[in-house]
């Protein structure tokens, strides 16, 4: 472990106390991030993400960097009309060619939060109970993304060089697949990329009390199935008994894709994933991971599986099959009596090495046909997939992981664990295959922050401790042998 005169001499306790005595302008300024409701499942309020790209691209210039708004063009939607996309940052922090570039991505679009879903505060105001900040972005992303800023800033404030070289891409579409982000990649690749050595993001979190740094996240397959039925909602009493509804059809299509123990029934699906080796094994022994404490997090009283080592399996190396929600369907308080027209069906599938989202898309629609036919129903139906990801892994030997293990230990005095991650950051793998860099994950969050729920949060000591953590990690890097 890196001892205090070493710390000292590298001038990070000087940073670590500006850090702490920022804390509550930093709180402040994530207050004003969360205040814009940034979230990219409704195209109508895309406005508000480009209001939160410009406001970010504005802290970014504050900090000295170049910034360009890069155009990502139109996505064509499933109602067939085009709508433009938010730009994505590029930016950059005046350059040094003697010192290696890192290129930090993050995101700062939001999933949907109403306070009427269970909030018990308003998701949008963020509010501090008990040491922890409320609101919608304050873990996924928007912290994590601001305490990379404050990192720059703090060695900014204090005059103290920066000890690498910094790039930014920050987007506002990842909640929704990163649409147009896998071009922009290919196109700047020999431009914006060239010169980086290193990318890191911080957009996941840690699986207990315990530091981690993240080698691998799971990809994902978005479907929709449609069912259409007749031309009209119809009343259950005229016609109920008499037609094929589209909602008794889609349920069971839906109910026919897993099993209650989770097993995924789509033939073949399983086929490809790796297989799990006696190393890597032993490697979930060794991770600091309590059930009680999770079950109580998750407020559930059982799971699926019954260890510790099953339970991180199925989170990070095995394929899951999720049903998110219906559309079109009457889902209001009363007694509606109603038959609906169209529903669609919306649920996911995590994939894991080897699985490959065209594979998965096949087999997924080709099964979904079959089990329609057997029902003789003459109603409409449509399987499409408009997000897929596919799954990311890292080697660990990588240098990146040496600097992030050293900062984790300057600021936390542990060993992180080794984890991966069961959420996608869709992105990812395609840097990986795109610019060939080094990729590592760095997550500041905690294990109970509720990225997706209601009452997400991060802590403050989560947050002001993240900034020392990348602040850290900035000294680290500069500490390896540069390419
Ligand atoms: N913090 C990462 C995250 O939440 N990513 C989303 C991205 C996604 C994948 N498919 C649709 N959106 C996630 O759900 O994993
Ligand atoms: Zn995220
Ligand atoms: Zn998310």
């Amino acid at each position: 472990m890196q001892t205090t005169a070493e710390v000292s001499g590298s001038g990070l306790d000087l940073i670590f106390k500006y850090i702490d005595e920022q804390q509550n302008e930093f709180v402040q300024e994530l207050k004003e991030w969360v205040a814009i409701p940034s979230d990219s499942s409704d195209p109508q309020a895309w406005d508000k993400i480009v209001r939160m790209l410009n406001v970010t691209a504005d802290k970014i210039k504050t900090l000295g960097g170049n910034v360009e708004l890069a155009d990502l063009g139109s996505q064509k939607m499933s109602n067939g009309q085009s709508v433009h996309l938010p730009p994505v940052i590029l930016a950059e922090l005046k350059k040094d060619p003697k010192k290696p570039t890192l290129c930090i991505y993050g995101h700062v679009d939001v999933q949907p939060a109403k306070k009427e879903d269970g909030w018990t505060t308003d998701p949008y105001t963020l509010t501090e109970i008990n040491g922890n900040l409320y609101g919608r972005g304050a873990s996924d992303n928007k912290g994590p993304v601001l305490a990379w800023l404050h990192a720059v800033e703090a060695y900014q404030s204090l005059k103290q060089e920066l000890p690498v070289n910094i790039k930014f891409i920050i987007e506002g579409m990842e909640e929704a697949g990163s649409n147009g982000l896998d071009t922009l990649t290919e196109q700047r690749n020999m431009t914006f990329f060239s010169d980086v050595d290193y990318i890191v993001i911080s957009d996941n979190i840690w699986i207990s009390k315990k530091p981690a740094l993240t080698y691998g996240t799971r990809g994902n397959c978005y479907f929709f199935v449609e069912v259409e039925g007749q031309k009209q909602d119809m009343h259950s009493g005229v016609f109920g008994g008499s037609i094929h509804e589209a909602m008794t059809d889609l349920i069971a299509l839906l109910d026919s894709l897993v099993e209650s123990s989770g097993h995924i029934l789509i033939p073949a699906i399983n086929e490809a994933v790796a297989p799990l080796t006696e190393e890597e094994k032993k490697r979930y022994q060794g991770i600091q991971f309590d059930l009680e404490v999770h079950k109580k997090d998750c407020g559930v009283t059982k799971f699926l599986f019954d260890t510790k080592e099953e339970i991180l399996q199925h989170r990070w190396r095995y394929p899951s099959l999720s049903i998110h929600g219906i559309e079109g369907a009457f889902f209001e308080t009363g007694t509606k009596t109603v038959i609906p027209r169209k529903v669609i069906g919306k649920f996911s599938i995590r994939l894991v090495p080897n699985m490959d989202p065209s594979e998965v898309e096949k087999q997924v629609t080709e099964y979904l046909h079959k089990v329609f036919a057997e029902r003789n129903s003459p109603n409409q139906l449509k399987v499409t997939m408009p997000i897929s990801a596919k799954p990311w892994l890292a080697d660990v030997s990588d240098p990146q992981f040496v600097a992030g293990r050293r900062a984790v230990q300057t600021v936390f005095g542990v060993d992180p664990d080794l984890i991966c991650e069961g959420s996608t950051i869709p992105i990812a793998r395609n840097f990986q295959d795109v610019t060939g860099k080094s990729i590592m994950m760095l997550p500041i969050g905690g294990a109970d922050d509720g990225e997706h729920s209601q009452n997400e949060k991060m802590s403050r000591s989560s947050y002001i401790q993240g900034t020392k953590l990348f602040a850290a990690f900035f000294y680290e890097l500069s500490q390896l042998p540069h390419k």
